[in-house]
């Protein structure tokens, strides 16, 4: 497999080997962009983040306070980027995030199927959210060889919440996220200040409309009665699960299953002890509690206090660069969330395909030029505390 970093050369040699699209490189302009092509309601809920968001500001800048330490004489011409992430062969580290309103992003409303097709042609595997504009089973077909994770939102309806795990199972997923920092929605002001969630939201239910739970609970059929399914939606929505609730969740499934939104070392012990396969570290991009630690600030912590179990990661990666120091304290897998909704919004499965590219270039770019050839050698002692 040609290295992600040879995406330079296709770029610098685009006349030869045909066109690059015409997409910013750097990040700040791919936001700029997303920002002028997004509708103002689309816009607001996806970039905005919790309180004066602090947190989100704050998951960013972290990455400025760490810094690669390169070794010459290394000779690091071919990389190897690939995990395995529960017997899964990856041909990188790199993963799709569950983005709940991404459908939303693209021009035709249809980004999580766009997602999916991007998801198979860079390996890039994605994690599907519960809040979906397509249901989960037309996601996977999309996938290709590339592994696919349902995310769930645990509903207070246990039958519910079985049934889309089942359905997870039987469309082909590969592995169970659960999400475990959103079963009530944070204090978002760009949102109260539109008050445009529960439209948006509305449009993103397929998995709910199409579970024969769901529909069994209802008087009428989503279809003839959509306030009254919306309605039913927000009432089961979300469950404050507890350590109690664990067995059960583990019962649900034999897939691999992972929870989301660990930042405390306890949590992640606990976790394990109670039978996940991975712990997924992450504040939710910043949107849900404000005054929180940058979620990257977590990160090592949790990585020794899960000793071996995999650990992803997310919240504010950008770059790269920032992919490479998210491996190097320690992560299994890194994930992006809102810049391949910046990419699906300028060109749709082009444009996801465009941001994992770039990131990956940059990531195998720096791997080679700093000496560390293959991921095993992306360790703590890479980096250095900048200030
Ligand atoms: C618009 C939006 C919707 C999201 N929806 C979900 C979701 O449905 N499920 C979930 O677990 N996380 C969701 N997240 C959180 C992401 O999975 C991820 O934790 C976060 O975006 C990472 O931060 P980043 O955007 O800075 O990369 C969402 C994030 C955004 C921006
Ligand atoms: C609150 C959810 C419905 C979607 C989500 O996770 C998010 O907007 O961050």
């Amino acid at each position: 497999m040609p290295g992600f970093g040879d995406f330079q050369h296709e770029i610098y040699f685009a006349g030869l080997t045909g066109r690059v699209p015409d997409l910013p490189m750097a990040y700040a302009e791919l936001e700029a962009r997303a920002a002028q092509a997004l509708p103002p309601s689309v816009l607001s809920y996806v970039a905005g983040g919790a309180g004066d968001e602090r947190t989100q500001r704050g998951n960013v800048e972290a990455f400025e306070r760490w810094g690669l330490v390169p070794r010459m004489f290394v000779g690091a011409n071919e990389r190897d980027l690939s995990v395995d992430l529960f017997g899964l062969k990856l041909p990188s580290p790199l993963f799709l995030a569950p983005v709940g309103v991404i459908g939303l992003c693209a021009q035709d409303g249809h980004g999580d199927l766009a997602t999916a097709k991007a998801s198979a042609r860079t390996g890039v595997p994605m994690v599907a959210s519960t809040l979906s504009v397509d249901p989960m089973e037309t996601l996977v077909p999309e996938l290709g060889d590339t592994p696919g994770f349902f995310q769930l939102y645990t509903p207070t309806d246990r039958d519910l919440a079985a049934s889309l795990v089942q359905r997870a199972e039987a469309a082909g997923f590969r592995g169970i996220v659960v999400t475990l920092d959103t079963w009530v929605t944070g204090w978002r002001p760009r949102d109260l200040a539109t008050a445009n969630f529960p439209q948006l939201r509305g449009h993103c239910l397929a998995n709910y409309f199409t579970d024969p739970v769901f529909r069994q609970r209802l008087g009428k059929a989503p279809e003839d009665d959509p306030a009254a399914a919306i309605g039913l939606w927000a009432q089961l929505f979300g469950n404050p699960l507890t350590w109690e609730d664990l067995p059960w969740l583990r019962s649900l499934t034999k897939l691999p299953l992972l929870v989301k939104g660990i930042q405390h070392p306890d949590d992640a012990r606990r976790a394990i002890d109670g039978g996940v396969d991975g712990i997924y570290c992450s504040n939710h991009g910043g949107r849900q509690a404000n005054g929180g630690l940058p979620a990257l600030d977590c990160l090592a912590e949790v990585v020794d206090a899960a000793s071996g179990t995999p650990v992803l990661f997310d919240s504010g990666v950008r770059s790269g660069a920032d992919v490479i120091k998210a491996l190097a304290l320690g992560a299994t897998a890194v994930g992006v969330g809102r810049p391949y909704a910046w990419g699906l919004s300028l060109a749709g499965e082009d444009g996801v395909v465009h941001v994992l590219r770039t990131l990956l270039a940059e990531a195998d770019l720096i791997m080679a030029v700093d000496g560390y050839p293959a991921l095993a050698d992306l360790t703590r002692e890479t980096l250095r505390r900048v200030g």
